[in-house]
């Protein structure tokens, strides 16, 4: 009786909010009016199964296309959402005041119970302190020093590659090697720790967890309660009460994620432990073997020397830590990966990297810092790779307040006038289309879309210049921009150039038998064509396998 009421005031309470949510759109102006856009498919999910769907190579640009930078489409129960990637609202989007847009509402929350009070996770005045005590910890200075670490786990790479050639295998599935290594790099050099990630016989939980997350996240089953039954439930009783209903629901994938998240608490929680002296973060004394610095120990060390005012609690410690470890790991593997296929795809350009890094190790010593950094083939091709194959195609953001964002150019609005500029209302979701930027040609010329290194080999046309496109990384938006850009592009460039260049002085890449294709999973990723391998969601198994075998052969 009483479960049958209970459902019964739920599903008015669900129906009551649903006819709220519509009927208060009808008497609302909606300031994007101007702005054309799409038919959304459906009323309920609007044009959002479209724009991502795993295979939504094609529509992306077609639309950046058919409008330029850009045009309006719809939510869930019509809300309107902006997609956006004109250069100069991107610049107001990300730099104009961190606190206009921030993450929307239901990724802050779900990645707050995730991952903790982290840099993806907090907003305004808490995001701000803590980027002050950690941009100096990410700084050239820091990553420089962690060339020595990123080259220790390439080279051990590159002799269990060799090894298992020797004992015969010639395919290896790379996707699988490059999360490894990003994983073990990312330990010791973030962390001052290591998985043992690249001991092909284990399957580190930490890097299981990490890998797989954002799968689960984006099952189907989580989107509609993360958006509207999360922000309701999530501060209901104490902590205890509502993992003891996340423990009871009869819900598998749930249960899934919640062991991945308790893994990768427990295991940022041991790292944090190992390193303090003590418990409490404010006091704890900071300790390291007094050898190679890794970030960790520059981190706590800052932390204990920031004003009170400053200092990060330690769940906040605990947050950057899952935060950073996740941040670093599919993107850094995905761009790995992609510059592999592209250079499978290219085998002369592969060759003459091969040959311009071959000529820089003469001596047989790893490449000095600034010397790696700037050997212009490798520089231009992991460029363009970026560029052209954006590892993070898409990311989304929300008005905090009535604001207008202002337009490059004119556009054609939908009843035939122009418009130069778009008032949006607090609470807009905003597409912003990295990689529609990126491939923009009114920015990079009629061949935007086709991969062309040589493009940085000389000056970059004035189109890209006078664009001012506000990424932190080679004018363009693969790492974005501003106060919220990502705060591990150095490092991630640092360690794609340690890998490729080892590897390549190592190994030839070609493709095997299989097709491999891309899919945009959040992060792009690759998969076989055609092939009925699952993982363990009963989904078709990420991977790339490529033939691999020794340049001294
Ligand atoms: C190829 C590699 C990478 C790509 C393409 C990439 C891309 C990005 C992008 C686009 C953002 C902005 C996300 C948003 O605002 O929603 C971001 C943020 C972030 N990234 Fe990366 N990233 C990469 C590697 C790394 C690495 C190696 C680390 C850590 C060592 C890292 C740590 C972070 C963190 C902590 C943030 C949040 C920054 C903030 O909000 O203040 N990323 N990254």
């Amino acid at each position: 009786m009483l479960q049958s009421n209970s459902l019964q005031a739920l599903a008015t309470f669900t129906l009551a909010w649903v006819t709220w949510r519509v009927l208060r759109r009808f008497f609302r102006p909606d300031p994007l009016a101007d702005v054309p856009g799409l038919k959304p498919p459906s009323w309920i999910a609007g044009s959002l199964a479209e724009i991502f769907h795993s295979d939504a190579w094609d529509f992306h640009d077609s639309m950046s296309e058919k409008y330029g930078g850009v045009f309006k489409c719809q939510g869930f129960f019509g809300a309107p959402v902006l997609y956006v990637h004109d250069p100069t609202a991107l610049r107001y989007i990300a730099t104009k005041d961190q606190s206009l847009f921030e993450g929307t509402d239901d990724m802050i929350l779900a990645q707050k119970i995730v991952f903790g009070p982290g840099l993806l996770s907090t907003i305004g005045s808490v995001h701000r302190k803590q980027r002050k005590v950690m941009n100096p910890v990410f700084s050239t200075t820091q990553v420089r020093a962690l060339r020595p670490v990123s080259y220790d786990v390439a080279h051990e790479l590159s002799e269990s590659l060799s090894r298992q050639i020797s004992q015969g295998m010639s395919t290896f599935d790379m996707l699988d090697w490059m999360e490894r290594v990003v994983l073990e790099t990312t330990a010791r050099g973030i962390l001052g720790s290591t998985f043992d990630a690249l001991n092909e016989t284990l399957n580190p939980p930490y890097l299981v967890s990490l890998k797989n997350f954002i799968r689960v996240m984006t099952f189907s089953e989580f989107i509609f309660p993360r958006l509207l039954i999360l922000p309701y439930i999530c501060n209901i009783g104490p902590a205890w009460l509502r993992r003891w209903l996340v423990d009871v629901l009869p819900w598998k994938n749930l249960h899934v994620l919640r062991d991945m998240v308790d893994t990768m608490h427990n295991t940022s929680l041991e790292l944090l432990r190992s390193r303090q002296g003590g418990v409490d973060g404010h006091k704890a004394r900071v300790s390291d073997d007094g050898g190679r610095p890794d970030i960790l120990t520059v981190l706590l060390k800052a932390n204990l020397a920031a004003s009170e005012e400053d200092k990060m609690s330690e769940s906040e410690l605990l947050g950057q830590i899952t935060t950073i470890t996740f941040g670093a790991l599919s993107t850094t593997a995905s761009a790995l990966s992609r510059l592999l296929w592209v250079l499978c795809e290219n085998p002369d350009v592969q060759e003459k990297i091969r040959q311009e890094v071959s000529d820089a190790l003469k001596g047989g010593r790893d490449i000095e810092y600034d010397a790696l950094i700037s050997l212009p083939l490798l520089d231009a091709v992991v460029k363009e790779t970026f560029r052209v194959y954006t590892p993070l195609p898409l990311i989304v953001k929300q008005s905090t307040t009535d604001t207008v964002i202002p337009l490059s150019k004119p556009y054609l609005s939908a009843d035939g006038s122009t418009f130069s500029e778009i008032p949006i209302a607090p609470k807009t979701y905003i597409v912003v289309a990295l990689s529609a930027c990126n491939r923009d040609s009114a920015i990079w010329g009629d061949d935007a879309r086709e991969w062309k290194p040589e493009r940085w080999l000389k000056p970059l046309p004035d189109t890209v210049t006078n664009a001012k496109i506000p990424g932190v990384y080679s004018n363009q938006m693969s790492f974005y921009g501003g106060p919220k850009a990502c705060i591990g592009y150095k490092f991630a460039e640092l360690e794609i150039k340690t890998i490729m260049s080892l590897l390549l002085s190592k190994f030839r890449f070609s493709f095997g038998q299989k097709q491999i294709i891309w899919k945009m999973n959040g992060i792009n990723q690759p998969m076989v064509a055609a092939d009925d391998e699952l993982d363990d969601f009963g989904l078709p198994r990420l991977q790339m396998p490529l033939h691999v075998s020794l340049v001294n052969d």
